[in-house]
This record gives C-alpha cells, sequence and structure tokens, in this order.
C-alpha cells in the first residue's frame, strides 16, 4: 500500500496522458458515472474535514459544462443531504450528459439553481467546479467576468482538479482563472500545477487518490515520465547510511573552483554547501589573497591559492604536487569567478570528470557556445541556471519564463546535459527526457548566495555518488529537495525574510535529520 502512495504521489501527469489512463480505465468496465461519484465522494469528505463548522454557513458551487461541473454537482447534493446551505451557480446551456442529469437532480431536490454570480456573493465558500483537464480555450465574455468577480470577493474557494482557467500542462491563465485557496488535484498531480506561474492560482494543493491501478499509469506514463521529487526518493538517494568501514577518500573528494577578489562571499557560500553535504575530502580553488578567508571559515578544507589575473580572478589552477584533476570524483565551477577566468573553465570542461557549472561558469560557457561546446564532453555535466542564464545558454529555445518543463526537457536533450532549472518549482532534465520536479519550496530562497549554497551541496553529493550506484539525475532532485526543506525549516523558524545564505547552511542538518528519524 506504502509503494502504492508512493508511486502515485511522484507521478506527475499532463492533460492527454490523464484522458490515456482515464480510457484505460472505463475501456476495463468501470462506468464513468461510478468513477464519477466516486471521485466527488472523497472530495466531499475532504471539504467537510476542511470546513467542520460549515453546517451554519453557505456553500456556493459552480459548475461548468464538463464532468468538472459533474464532480462539482455530486459534492453539491452530498452538502445538501448533510444539512448544508447550498446554492449553484450554472450558467452553460449545453452540458455534457451526466452533467445535465446530476442538476437536473440537484434542482429537483430544491437546491436553487442561479445563471448570474452575484447570487453566491452572500456565501462562505465556493466550490469551484467550472473547467478541470478539459479546458481547451481562453475564457471570454460572461464565464471571465464571473471568475473575475469571484477573485474579487476574496473568499475560500476549493478547486477541483486544478483552478478554473488554469492550462493543464503550462499552468498558463487562459484569459483569467479562479485564485483558490485548495486545489484538490484528483487521481494524479497535473504537470500545470507545478508550474512557477501557476502558484499564485493553486493556492494549497493536495492530491485525491482514486485507486487509479498502477498499471494503467505505467502503460500510459512509461518511460518519458515527470518525476515529483518526494521525501522518501530524496532519502534513498542520499548517501545514508555510510558503510562501517570507510575513510575520507571513499566518501568522495570534490573540487570547487570559485570566488575572485571582487567576490568572495561565493566560494565561502560555495564551501560551505559543501561541507553540509558530507563530503569526504573538500578541495577548494580560490585566487590566492581569498586563501586566509576560506582557511578561517572552512578549516577542514583544502585551500588552493592559485595565480590570480590583474582583475583577481583565478589566473590558472595550481593543484598541489602529484593531484591533476583526474584526482576528484566532481568538480564545480562558477561561484563568484568572473568572466576573467574564461580559460579555466575551458580546462575543466576538457576533463574527464563530471562536472557542476553554475553563474559565471555558465556565463563563460554561453560565451564558448552552449551546444556545440558539450557535446564535446564525454563525463556527466550538470547545468543549475536561473531563467536569465537559461536564456544566455539557450536563446534558441522556448522561454523558460512560459513553459518551464518543455524549456529545460529541450535544453536537455540538445546540449546531452542534466539541466536543473531554478526557480520556485525547480524544474531538471535528463537528455533521455525524463524531467523531475521539487514540489515544495520557499520564497525565502529569492535572495543572493542561496544558489552557491546549492552548487556546494550538489556538488559534495555527486562527489559521493561513487559509493552507491545511484543516477545522477536523482541526485540533483534530491540536492534540490535537501536545499528548500533546509530554507522551509529556517523560514518557518525564522520568517521567509530570515533565511540569509549563511544562515540557511546551517539549517541542512537538522532538517536531514529529523526526516531520516521518521524513516528510520
Ligand atoms: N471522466 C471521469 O469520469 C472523471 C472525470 N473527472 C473530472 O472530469 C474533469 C474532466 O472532465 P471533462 O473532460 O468533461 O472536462 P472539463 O469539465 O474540464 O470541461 C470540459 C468542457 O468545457 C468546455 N470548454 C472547454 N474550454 C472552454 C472554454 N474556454 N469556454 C467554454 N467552454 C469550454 C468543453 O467543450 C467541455 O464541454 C476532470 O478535471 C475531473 O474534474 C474526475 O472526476 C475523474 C473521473
Ligand atoms: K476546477
Amino acid at each position: 500500500m506504502l509503494e502504492r502512495q508512493e508511486q502515485i504521489s511522484q507521478t506527475i501527469v499532463t492533460a492527454q496522458q490523464m484522458r490515456d489512463i482515464e480510457a484505460r480505465i472505463f475501456a476495463a468496465g468501470m462506468p464513468v458515472a461510478a468513477l464519477m461519484e466516486k471521485v466527488a465522494g472523497l472530495i466531499f469528505r475532504r471539504v467537510q474535514a476542511l470546513y467542520p463548522n460549515l453546517q451554519t454557513q453557505s456553500v456556493g458551487i459552480l459548475t461548468g459544462p464538463g464532468h468538472n461541473g459533474g464532480d462539482a454537482l455530486v459534492v453539491a447534493r452530498e452538502l445538501h443531504f448533510c444539512g448544508y446551505d447550498v446554492k449553484i451557480y450554472s450558467s452553460f446551456s449545453k452540458l455534457k450528459e451526466l452533467t445535465s442529469q446530476h442538476l437536473q437532480y440537484a434542482q429537483s431536490l430544491g437546491i436553487p439553481c442561479y445563471e448570474s454570480i452575484e447570487q453566491l456573493s452572500d456565501c462562505d465558500l465556493l466550490i469551484d467546479g467550472l473547467f478541470g483537464f478539459g479546458l481547451e480555450r481562453t475564457l471570454t465574455s460572461a464565464i471571465a467576468q464571473a471568475i473575475n468577480q469571484i477573485n474579487s470577493w476574496s473568499k475560500p474557494v476549493v478547486s477541483i482538479d486544478l483552478p478554473s482557467g488554469l492550462h493543464t500542462d503550462t499552468g498558463e491563465v487562459l484569459g483569467t482563472a479562479i485564485r483558490a485557496t485548495h486545489t484538490f488535484c484528483l487521481g494524479l498531480w497535473k504537470l500545470g500545477l507545478l508550474q512557477d506561474h501557476a502558484l499564485e492560482y493553486v493556492g494549497k494543493a493536495e492530491l485525491i487518490d482514486f485507486d487509479i491501478p498502477l498499471a494503467d499509469v505505467q502503460a500510459v506514463v512509461g518511460t518519458n515520465r515527470i518525476h515529483r521529487i518526494t521525501q522518501t526518493t530524496a532519502l534513498s538517494t542520499l548517501p545514508l547510511p555510510r558503510p562501517a568501514v570507510t575513510h575520507k577518500y571513499k566518501e568522495g573528494h570534490l573540487l570547487l573552483i570559485c570566488g575572485s577578489r571582487r567576490y568572495s562571499g561565493g566560494a565561502i557560500l560555495t564551501g560551505l554547501g559543501a561541507r553540509v553535504s558530507g563530503v569526504g575530502m573538500l578541495s577548494i580553488a580560490v585566487p590566492e589573497s581569498l586563501k586566509p578567508l576560506l582557511v578561517a571559515q572552512l578549516p577542514e578544507a583544502l585551500i588552493i591559492g592559485c595565480p590570480e589575473t590583474q582583475t583577481g580572478a583565478i589566473a590558472s589552477l595550481q593543484l598541489p604536487e602529484n593531484t591533476d584533476l583526474s584526482s576528484f570524483n566532481a568538480i564545480a565551477i562558477g561561484p563568484g569567478l568572473t568572466r576573467d577566468a574564461t580559460p579555466i573553465v575551458q580546462q575543466v570542461l576538457s576533463s574527464d570528470r563530471p562536472l557542476i557549472l553554475d553563474a559565471d561558469g555558465l556565463n563563460i560557457l554561453a560565451q564558448m557556445g552552449t551546444i556545440p561546446t558539450l557535446q564535446k564532453r564525454q563525463a556527466v555535466t550538470i547545468l543549475t541556471p536561473h531563467a536569465g542564464e537559461f536564456k544566455r545558454l539557450f536563446p534558441d529555445l522556448p522561454d523558460p519564463m512560459k513553459d518551464r518543463v518543455r524549456a529545460v526537457r529541450e535544453a536537455a536533450a540538445q546540449s546531452g546535459a542534466i539541466v536543473l532549472l531554478k526557480g520556485a518549482r525547480t524544474a531538471i532534465a535528463n537528455s533521455q527526457n525524463s524531467v523531475w520536479i521539487n514540489p515544495e519550496s520557499t520564497p525565502a530562497l529569492a535572495r543572493g548566495g542561496s544558489g552557491d549554497v546549492l552548487t556546494g551541496l550538489l556538488s559534495g553529493l555527486l562527489a559521493q555518488a561513487k559509493s552507491k550506484d545511484i543516477s545522477v539525475e536523482k541526485i540533483v532532485a534530491t540536492a534540490a529537495w535537501w536545499h528548500s526543506q533546509a530554507a522551509i525549516l529556517a523560514g518557518g523558524e525564522r520568517t521567509e525574510l530570515g533565511v540569509d545564505a549563511f544562515t540557511l547552511t546551517n539549517y541542512f542538518i537538522p532538517v536531514l535529520a529529523s526526516a531520516w528519524k521518521e524513516l528510520n
């Protein structure tokens, strides 16, 4: 049972995939009306649990022409039988048959039904069943006006499946959309709910599991999956527990190349991010003048002072005796480098080591020509851009502000790299078309330096990967999960204003320790 829940919780689908899954269920013999009854019953019970004192208040039911409206009408009927004061808004002349039957029955019970949204203005709670994954065109005229009117009331709204007006895949607002307090996503997570620009409409999202057979999910989504990162997968990917007998070089040797005289903080934060990963050996190459600062902050790390350019960037990598790039399990380059360190980025790109590029590492790569440069690499490359860096790296690809998942997928396919596109819902793709989305985060992370911490953390985990047979994309996903969970914990204790990047690094181990305790 737990395994089923976990698999359902990891799956994200498009509208077409959801349609195909439902088609299989109906073809196997499940009656459409029975499924609607079952799903709406589950929604009704969640509404009751969320709003236990509503019996004295009134509930407005917004119904559209399709089965999303049908679901809402079943909820209306159940609330009515439980003694709730229910009102229905239905303004469509043509309804799907099942929806029409439910409306007819609701009216026969004496539930009032209105064509004007104004009649619901005194309701205490609204249930949004206008459109679900069947919405296919931009909303206009009367229905768009009704939605705008509803939003202007600022009442609690529970949206069924999706806030009406959102595109199921891109999360784009099609004209206008309901701003929900809660969204009860039905059966499987819809992709649009995990796209950045949908978030201000979705409210608190939860999944209503209605027992979709896993075989149908598997048959439709196959290997071309969009994964929702969960605590379970993240924890199973971490290099824990360690073997009883080991030593520091067996637990990963990481090289960070970062910092300049102008930007020394980036090097410190990347180092602190790597520290919390638990990596066995940490070496940090910085311009010579930064060495004392780094030694003071990270006494356990081997700080490599390198010759500097006139501007204070690293001029050449001067590794210790008996060490070359092949001594490291992973290399990360970028934070605080400045573009004057271009030759160093070129040097590490031509190495055969797993490589993480961030910040100026990405800007330098963009100047070199992202795709042709990366196609020459044999070893794994991970890019961690925000939207602006993404556009510089991949100027010809779809705008990451519009459809982040499509953008990151194409970037990975064309470059062969694993691409982590930062955002409120960070999306990660590999060149085999698989995608991972981090479903929880906090705006507390929107400040300078938090990306440097992520780069350090991710690099430290990647360097330790040798000791466990786990795919690199899962490690990237785990780093994104851990990073945001630490920020959520920090934000909960200190408010969203209290999570500067340095403070953030103190929350990684507490958040992990409590998740690990829960598991064991
Ligand atoms: N098929 C089923 O039995 C199940 C369906 N479910 C519900 O059914 C929903 C999907 O149902 P449907 O496929 O009927 O789709 P929807 O209920 O999302 O709406 C589709 C209807 O809206 C119309 N429409 C689309 N865009 C429009 C626009 N811009 N302006 C005006 N009308 C527009 C379409 O012509 C169609 O009649 C899910 O979101 C979910 O709520 C769930 O209950 C699970 C089971
Ligand atoms: K809806």
